[in-house]
């Protein structure tokens, strides 16, 4: 199948790359400077030379502090570039695969959050992302959001290279420990798209395979949970570790709010799409060990 792959080395376009090639697909993936989401025309353009079978949208504008003063570049990234793409995938008659975040909620819950739960977020992230939801199933129902959360994995930036870097610097670290998610490992949410892609081509609109499905890792901990095993399993590779003290959101101030209840339940995408949450320490474990073999990954 002819894919369409939005972004390119983000972390989830990264491990999707290249399990799409050896899925048997032909994958076309495109990011800045030679492409913008944003921009109508050049989306159009990309539908009109590549003629992409499914869509796959791992771009995003993911700087949660710095979208408080970019609003407006973040909605045009999350909001208006997931619209052009339905508009665009609609035209063609093509389904289409997006990602979404836990910050659409407000957090004041205090058991998990199912899909039928109302989003109400605290952050223009979280802002842009549930409008982006919402304009991308508008212009083609045959669309699936996987909403997840805490996305990390060898590449590019995130909390697991956040910690392992200032752990190496520093004898101490202070973190959260009043914010509840789960992980999910890049591999695993790419490893989903690979799985979907098949089943979508022939879904008609109505099927229950499209709309909004949670999936995250498992089991749910905190950032401090989180960060815990990272400096264990770094440990257990050799590697120093500082002292982990555990504070509350109040000790650590942000330009952005961030829920305090980011637990997303996963049921529908076990009994719907088949895929049950991935455990988040299995992939912490490969991670390192990538990032052993490969540092500057
Ligand atoms: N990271 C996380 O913790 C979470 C992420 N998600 C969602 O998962 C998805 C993938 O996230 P992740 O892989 O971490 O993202 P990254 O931040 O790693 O990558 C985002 C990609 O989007 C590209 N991009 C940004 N602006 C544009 C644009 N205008 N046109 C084309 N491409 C653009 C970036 O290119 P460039 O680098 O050149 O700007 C980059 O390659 C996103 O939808 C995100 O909202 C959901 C929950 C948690
Ligand atoms: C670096 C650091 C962070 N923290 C806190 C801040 C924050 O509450 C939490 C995680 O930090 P981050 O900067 O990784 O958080 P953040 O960038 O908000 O991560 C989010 O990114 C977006 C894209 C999403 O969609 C979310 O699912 C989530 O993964 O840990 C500490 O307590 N101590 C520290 O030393
Ligand atoms: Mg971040």
């Amino acid at each position: 199948m002819r894919v369409l792959v939005i972004g390119r080395t983000g972390q989830i376009a990264t491990e999707l790359l290249p399990r799409l090639a050896a899925a048997g697909h032909d994958p076309l993936a495109l990011e800045p400077p030679d492409f913008d989401l944003t921009d109508a025309a050049q989306v159009a353009g990309a539908f009109e030379r590549f003629r992409p079978e499914a869509v796959v949208n791992c771009a995003a504008y993911t700087a949660v502090d710095k979208a408080e003063e970019q609003r407006a570049m973040a909605f045009a990234v999350n909001a208006t570039g997931p619209r052009l793409l339905g508009e665009a995938a609609a035209g063609a008659g093509i389904p289409v695969i997006h990602y979404s975040t836990d910050y659409v909620f407000d957090g004041a819950k205090d058991t998990p959050y199912a899909e039928t739960d109302a989003p109400d977020p605290v952050g223009a992230y979280g802002a842009s992302k549930l409008a982006g939801e919402l304009l991308l199933h508008l212009a083609q129902p045959r669309s699936v959001t996987l909403r997840t959360a805490w996305v990390c994995s060898p590449h590019g930036g995130n909390f697991v290279k956040t910690m392992l870097r200032f752990g190496k610097e520093r004898p101490e670290m202070r973190v959260v420990a009043d914010q509840h998610g789960a992980p999910t490992f890049a591999a695993d949410l790419a490893d989903a798209a690979v799985t979907l892609l098949p089943r979508l081509a022939s879904a008609p609109a109505g099927d229950p395979v499209f709309g909004v499905t949670h999936l995250t890792g498992a089991p749910y901990t905190t950032w401090h949970g989180f960060a815990e095993a990272i400096f264990a399993a770094a440990a257990r590779r050799g590697q120093p570790a500082p002292k982990l003290t555990a504070i509350g959101t109040a000790d650590y101030p942000t330009p952005a709010r961030r829920p305090t209840n980011s637990r997303l339940d996963c049921s529908r995408a076990a009994a719907v799409l088949g895929i049950p949450p991935a455990d988040w320490r299995e992939g912490l474990e490969r991670c390192l060990d990538q990032l052993m073999k490969d540092p500057a990954a």
